[in-house]
């Protein structure tokens, strides 16, 4: 039986520099991957859908250049030719990845599906064929999540898409009807909106985009509207039967039913953990009720010397967070560090065009929590920069502590959204106040500078 200092179980966003940080320090260890190097992020993630949303950008540029002053009679989306371009980032990626860890001294790439046999011991079914037992003094499990389809009476009879299954179809969707309106709903409902279908999101929660503040959530709305995306809130699907047309999906919206007619569906409800073949019970590690892996600040799971990172702990589903994730055990382990979970800043960016940035508090948070707040927003019809390149849609919003000055929370809906809030993430984590951005001396005419104004004008309301 072979016996490793360290095995990784699922080569993430986490999982792969921690297999070869420790490896980099001297540590026997074997990396385990059931399919395809570089996780979800890589292969049906981040990757291919910013890669295709770049093509779907320049989709809606040309259909609108006339704003600009350019006229172009005629064009046609090539979808073949998006699709190989979006394989050949992927396959960049991946390859860049898998090379890296192939050559990486002390590191073995075992290539096949993990499952816990015992407190330190794991079985893997070889993915060319056979199987083997291994153990090891630290086990890591960074297996990700698959996405979540409800339970729809009728819906996987009649066929839908995931997110991860749609990247490969080489055709556009006549009528889309996404199930879920958050991330993944939205970025692949204008997408595909782009590319030319119709597209009707159903989202079953009242509010859109409930995690946002409403004004935010109201200008995200309003710009995906305008481009004709139909999006019903408090929406679910009860049913959905084939028909010789395409489908039939039986909908209850605000409590009435009413039936539409589709060609495809996509589903966009959600992930669920890959913990239902692991086993990790032989381990002594122990679930929540949704199957996520319980641990603590420092990923430690509930039995010894074995930690999980990434997206399996219910954590905030992020590449950069189970990057993130990574860096503290690293830093823990082979740096005596005490490095912890508590109070990381969790950013994020809603891919969409104009990006929502967002990181810290909302409106709404900060209000829940009783805090003494001060609000700056700005619409981007005062950007000069948005004005000038001729994208007015969004605004900045920022929460500001009363007292201290000190900035509590982003959102920034625009053309980079998202580079613009990480300048005030920055500002957030070197303790640079309101008053000090409202002079920072910025080139002109950046996005940045309108963080000028969007300060200025919180002292013109005190
Ligand atoms: C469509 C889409 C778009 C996204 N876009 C963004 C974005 O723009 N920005 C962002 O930050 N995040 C985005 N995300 C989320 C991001 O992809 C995930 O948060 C991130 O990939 C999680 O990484 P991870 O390390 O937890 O695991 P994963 O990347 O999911 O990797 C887990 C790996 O474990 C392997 N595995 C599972 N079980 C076993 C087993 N038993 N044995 C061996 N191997 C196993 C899997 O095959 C997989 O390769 C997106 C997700 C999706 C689905
Ligand atoms: N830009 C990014 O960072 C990015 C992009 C894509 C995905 N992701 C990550 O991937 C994860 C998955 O994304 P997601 O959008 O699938 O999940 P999500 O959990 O973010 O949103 C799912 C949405 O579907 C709704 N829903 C659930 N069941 C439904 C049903 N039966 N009918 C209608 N609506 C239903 C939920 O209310 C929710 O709004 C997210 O957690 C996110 O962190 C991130």
């Amino acid at each position: 039986m072979e016996h490793y200092d360290a095995v990784i179980i699922g080569s993430g966003q986490g999982g792969t520099p921690l297999a070869k940080k420790l490896a980099q320090a001297g540590w026997k260890t074997a990396l385990i991957e059931k399919e395809l190097v570089g996780g979800t992020c890589v292969n049906n993630g981040c990757t291919p859908t910013k890669t295709m949303i770049a093509s779907a950008k320049a989709a809606y540029t040309v259909a609108w250049a006339a704003k600009w002053g350019v006229e172009v009679p005629d064009f046609r989306v090539n979808l073949a030719a998006i699709l190989h371009r979006k394989t050949q980032v992927v396959d960049q990626f991946r390859n860049g990845s898998q090379l890296g860890l192939e050559n990486t001294a002390n590191l073995t790439l075992i290539f096949g599906e993990a499952f816990f046999t015992g407190k330190k011991q794991i079985q893997i079914t070889l993915t060319k064929g056979g199987s083997k037992v291994i153990t090891a003094n630290k086990i890591f499990i960074d297996a990700g999540t698959r996405p979540r389809v409800p339970d729809i009476p009728g819906l996987a009879e009649a066929g839908y898409f995931t997110s991860a299954t749609l990247l490969d179809f080489n055709q556009i969707p006549e009528h889309l009807v996404i199930l879920g309106g958050n991330y993944i709903g939205l970025e692949f409902g204008q997408m595909y909106r782009r590319f030319g279908s119709k597209v009707t999101i159903l989202e079953h929660n009242k509010l859109f985009l409930k995690r946002e503040d409403e004004d935010v959530a109201a200008e995200v709305q309003k710009f995906l509207r305008d481009e004709d995306i139909q999006i019903f809130t408090q929406a679910s699907a009860t049913r959905v039967t084939k028909t010789q047309n395409g489908l039939l999906i039986t909908l209850e919206t605000s409590g009435q039913e009413s039936t539409m007619a589709c060609s495809h569906i996509l589903v966009a409800a959600g992930r669920i953990p890959n913990t239902n073949k692991l086993n990790v019970e032989a381990a002594g590690v122990k679930t929540d009720k949704q199957g996520y892996i319980v641990v603590n600040e420092k990923l430690e799971t509930t039995a010894a010397d074995i930690y999980a990172l990434g997206d399996i702990t219910g954590g905030p589903k992020f590449t950069h967070i189970s990057y993130n994730d990574y860096v503290i055990l690293y830093r823990n382990l082979l740096e005596q560090k005490h490095e912890t979970t508590a109070n990381r800043l969790v950013p994020y960016c809603l891919f969409t065009d104009p990006q929502v940035g967002r990181v810290g508090l909302t409106e709404k948070e900060a209000r829940q929590q009783g805090q003494n707040i001060k609000v700056a927003k700005l619409p981007m019809t005062s950007v000069a920069r948005a004005i000038e390149t001729g994208d007015t849609r969004g605004l900045l919003k920022a929460i500001v502590d009363a007292e201290s000055g000190q900035i509590l929370g982003v959102a920034v809906v625009g053309q980079e959204g998202g580079e613009i809030m990480s300048v005030l993430q920055m500002a957030m984590v070197g303790k640079i106040d309101y008053k000090k951005m409202k002079e920072m001396v910025f080139a002109h005419p950046l996005y940045a500078e309108s963080l000028n104004n969007l300060f200025l004008a919180l002292d013109k309301t005190e």
